[in-house]
């Protein structure tokens, strides 16, 4: 038997995207800029990291070779080595929109069909009738922001008001979510959820992929800060994934971080979601180690993405690269003969890009364990090619419309 993990590096974008234009992001690409950044000293930061972008791990395993694959370019400040010891390529994403549940649907094998509902008003993006249904609905005095914006910018512009009325903090981005920010103690964090809940019903019709409540702590001297409460409502997937074809044929299931929220909990086998990359890293080895043959654990590091990217932060972003590209050899290590390693992403979020959000990239796929011999998988047509290749390995059949490799 055989088992395998696949780790999403959250927006780790490697641009290249030919229809990036569609989406305003003609020329995105997240570790390009990254390692162009680094290599120009616009990646230093005193006490934390200087110089061009060190990825020797991922780099050995093909990181750059899938990057130059992609865009033509190679990846600045940084040396290839000649021959990889992974099999790499990159992903070409098939669903409409640049959001985490069609990039992860389409890893799993559930490309997207139809087009997202989005919020496209800048200013009052939410229509008059949502409004007073998600008043009616939380029983509120009202709700404030209503807008597209940055989450911890937003905090920080509302959150007093937001304690003084009781009215939660509503807004949106260029992806297709309603975001409901509010204190955990003045406001309350079930009371949050349960408000979540009710308007997950009332934007179901209008295809929002997902509410996402996003509690902070903290007053008007110590600021205010998003805690890892955050919870995201989505819709399920539209079609079978590979974690319904693994949970039909009873095979263990582990998932770590946001996959549970992502798949709407479905089929999604032991959820654990600590908070922060480093520590679900550790939490997906202890899983992977009491893992059983035929078992497959599924991780999302999402800091890459709600720390570094959003928040347009490069030295951060290298630094998390960086951190996680350490990690890597402890991955390697425990990897038994007949286990599958994928890391691969989900979308681009380029820190080096106008605006705070996420960038319509190709992603980079390394796939490597004991005995799989290194060779180039090329472009890949669409994500679903990894679901393709992990139900081969698996013994699970064809799992939805992808090429295995
Ligand atoms: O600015 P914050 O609140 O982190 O919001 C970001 O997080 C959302 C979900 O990933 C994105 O749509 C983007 O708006
Ligand atoms: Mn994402
Ligand atoms: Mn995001």
């Amino acid at each position: 038997m055989a088992r395998a993990i696949l780790i999403v590096l959250d927006s780790v974008g490697c641009g290249g995207a030919e229809d990036a234009h569609l989406y305003g992001d003609a020329g995105a690409d997240t570790l390009g800029h990254i390692a162009l950044a680094c290599a120009e000293g616009r990646g230093d930061r005193a006490g934390l990291r200087s110089g061009a972008l060190a990825l020797p791990n991922l780099v050995r395993l093909g990181l750059a070779h899938a990057c130059e694959a992609s865009t033509g370019s190679p990846l600045a400040g940084i040396v290839k080595p000649a021959s990889p010891q992974g099999r790499y390529g990159y992903g070409v994403e098939r669903s409409q929109g640049k959001d985490t549940p069609s990039g992860h649907w389409e890893i799993a094998g559930c490309p997207v069909p139809f087009a997202w509902g989005y919020f496209t008003d800048l200013e009052n993006s939410f229509p008059a009738d949502l409004v007073a249904a998600i008043i009616h609905a939380g029983a509120l005095p009202g709700i404030l922001g209503n807008r597209h914006a940055s989450g911890t910018a937003i905090i920080d512009e509302l959150a007093e008001e937001h304690i003084a009325t009781g009215k939660p903090i509503c807004y949106t981005s260029v992806d297709s979510v309603l975001q409901i920010a509010a204190h955990e103690e003045h406001f309350g964090l079930e009371r949050l959820y349960a408000l979540c809940r009710q308007v997950r019903a009332l934007v179901d019709p209008l295809r929002i992929g997902r509410v996402i409540a996003r509690p902070f702590v903290g007053g008007r001297e110590t600021g205010f800060n998003r805690t890892g409460n955050r919870k995201d409502f989505a819709i399920p997937p539209p079609g079978e994934t590979i974690l319904d074809r693994l949970a039909a044929q009873g095979r263990p299931v582990v998932t770590v971080g946001k996959i549970g929220d992502i798949f709407a909990h479905r089929a999604t086998g032991a959820e654990i979601k600590p908070f922060g990359n480093a520590a679900m890293f550790e939490a997906a080895l202890t899983a992977w180690s009491d893992l059983p043959d035929g078992g497959f654990c599924f991780v999302n590091l999402v800091d890459f993405d709600t720390e570094f990217g959003h928040r347009r932060d490069v030295p951060g972003y290298a630094a998390a690269l960086e951190a996680f590209d350490a990690m890597v050899p402890r991955l390697e290590a425990a990897l038994c003969p007949g286990d599958l390693a994928i890391l691969t992403a989900d979308h681009g979020n380029d820190p080096t890009w106008p605006g705070t959000d996420h960038t319509r990239e190709h992603v980079p796929i390394l796939a490597f364990g004991p005995g799989i011999a290194p060779e180039p998988l090329g472009r890949r047509e669409s994500f679903t090619d990894i679901a393709a290749t992990v139900g081969h390995w698996l013994g699970l059949g064809q799992v939805g419309p992808g090429r295995g490799w």
